[in-house]
């Protein structure tokens, strides 16, 4: 039954509660976010749902998100097999933890993502010469066919992303023919077709992880997922076994087995914990920051004006002759509000990770009791059109002031509070950089006789653009 005081939403049937009007709610508007778009509109900024087992509060607009995410009886992560599964049945790792497990974890992962050196490279370097790596390929398809070539852009930066964090993580570059890298890109790919952000079947209505596990999707969920296990622990054994503590640490996973020693047993830190951040940081910081370049491109090809505007800030800053460097992003305004805005493009169709109330409490005058899941309506904030006026519009200068770069409130791209995004300043560089190599030496264009390609995007986890390619020919 609906407690006395939830906040007001479409009826709670027997054993579906409202499941069933927002899966029909989804398929007529196509998007998980516009049906819950649609259910703020019709109910105010906390929208009340039962989603088979789980009782679950949509919160949108920035006043409801700010003062959630300032509270800290909403700091938890859901919990269920769906949250649980993923890591042992046990709850390990940053992106789904709380309490004071998850405090001091992110606090250490937090600061090596901020001081970010190993083996004597810095994050700036890092990901400055994966944006090299990533021209080059471009180069390379043009020294077959020097006038152009057509290259699918959806997919062109997962290979890239993936790079910088596996190399941060465990020092580790793949090639685009390496085998090792395509088992790792298609467990990933797997997962994330499996999984969104209001949980999975299994976890709403967990009878059917014993009387339907292969049409619940769990048998499938757990396969993939030990598989995920073998490929990261496998990696880990390597570092341990070859692990030097009187030597500099050579990436993340050295500096996080030196901790593990120093902690010693009983402490928060383990191997297992290890494997599971690993797998969080993958699932957190690479398909987002590949999705955020799709979604890039797809505007610059809409907006030939924007790139060509970009591409003069390159040449006066940086010319052609070297690759550009974090250390111009201060003299690149319009380009860093490239990203900016792209990454908002992004966001305004996907929603943050779950929250969860770790005890009865009220927010802006409802009750919300203890274990409800709270979903963060980011679009809601992103896409205000009282706050940005023209939200759908791609339009970069709406982040300059006086020719500086200025982020507005709204501006909730990576979250808010205590589990806002770690991976913000890794992720922006990677936008950044990757966008600039590559229009610092080629133009992009929409292939003759194609259509503009569609913002509409594709449902997922983080939102896709659809399949979309582009005529890419060298700079005159
Ligand atoms: C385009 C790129 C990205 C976007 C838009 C993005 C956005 C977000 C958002 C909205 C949250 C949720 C905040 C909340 O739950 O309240 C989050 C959490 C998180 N992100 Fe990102 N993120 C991006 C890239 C990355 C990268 C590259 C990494 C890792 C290197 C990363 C690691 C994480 C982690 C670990 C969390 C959970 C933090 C916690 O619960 O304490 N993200 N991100």
């Amino acid at each position: 039954r609906k407690p006395r005081g939830f906040p007001p939403g479409p009826a709670w049937l027997p054993i579906l509660g409202s499941a069933h009007e927002l899966a029909q709610l989804r398929r007529q508007t196509g998007f998980l976010y516009k049906a819950c778009g649609v259910l703020a509109e019709r109910y105010g900024a906390l929208v009340g749902l039962r989603v088979g087992k789980d009782r679950v509060v949509v919160v949108s607009g920035l006043e409801a998100i700010r003062e959630m995410c300032a509270r800290e009886e909403f700091d938890g992560r859901p919990r269920g097999p769906f949250y649980e599964t993923r890591t042992f049945n046990l709850r390990r790792g940053v992106l789904l933890t709380d309490s004071d497990f998850w405090v001091e974890q992110r606090r250490f992962v937090l600061r090596q993502l901020r001081e970010f050196g190993f083996g004597r490279r810095t994050m700036a370097e890092l990901v400055r010469d994966e944006a090299g790596e990533l021209a080059r390929s471009f180069a390379d398809k043009l020294r077959r066919s020097p006038d152009g070539v057509v290259v699918p852009m959806h997919d062109a930066f997962s290979l890239h992303t993936l790079n910088t964090l596996w190399t941060m993580l465990a020092g580790i570059r793949y090639t685009a023919e390496d085998k090792e890298l395509l088992k790792l890109q298609s467990l990933l790919n797997e997962l994330f077709t499996r999984v969104d952000m209001a949980g999975a079947l299994f976890s709403q209505f967990p009878i059917l992880q014993y009387v339907a596990p292969h049409l619940s999707g769990y048998t499938d969920f757990v396969d993939i997922h030990e598989r995920l296990w073998r490929f990261l622990g496998d990696e880990i054994d390597r570092h341990t076994e070859t692990f030097d503590p009187a030597a500099a640490p050579r990436d993340f996973m050295d500096v996080y087995i030196k901790m593990i020693r120093e902690a010693g047993p009983g402490s928060s830190f383990s191997e297992l914990q290890l494997l599971a951040i690993c797998l969080d940081l993958f699932m957190a910081g690479s398909e987002t920051t590949s999705k955020g370049l799709a979604f890039c491109f797809l505007y610059l090809l809409r907006h030939p004006e924007v790139q060509r505007r970009a591409q003069a800030e390159i040449d006066a800053v940086v010319g052609r002759e070297r690759t550009p460097d974090l250390a111009d992003r201060s003299n690149m305004p319009y380009m860093d509000a490239v990203a900016l805005e792209s990454l908002r493009m992004l966001m305004g169709r996907t929603f943050a990770i779950p929250h969860r109330a770790v005890r009865d409490s009220h927010l802006l005058g409802h009750f919300i009791p203890k274990e409800t899941t709270l979903i963060i309506n980011i679009p809601s904030v992103v896409m205000d059109k009282r706050a940005w006026g023209d939200p759908h519009s791609f339009r970069p200068e709406r982040f300059l002031r006086d020719g500086k770069v200025f982020i507005p409130d709204a501006y909730l791209t990576f979250g808010c509070g205590k589990h806002r995004c770690p991976g913000e300043t890794l992720a922006r560089s990677n936008v950044f950089l990757f966008t600039a190599a590559l229009l610092q030496r080629f133009n992009f264009r929409v292939p003759p006789g194609e259509p503009l390609p569609s913002t509409e995007g594709v449902d997922s986890v983080s939102a896709s653009t659809g399949p979309y390619s582009a005529l890419v020919t060298p700079r005159p």
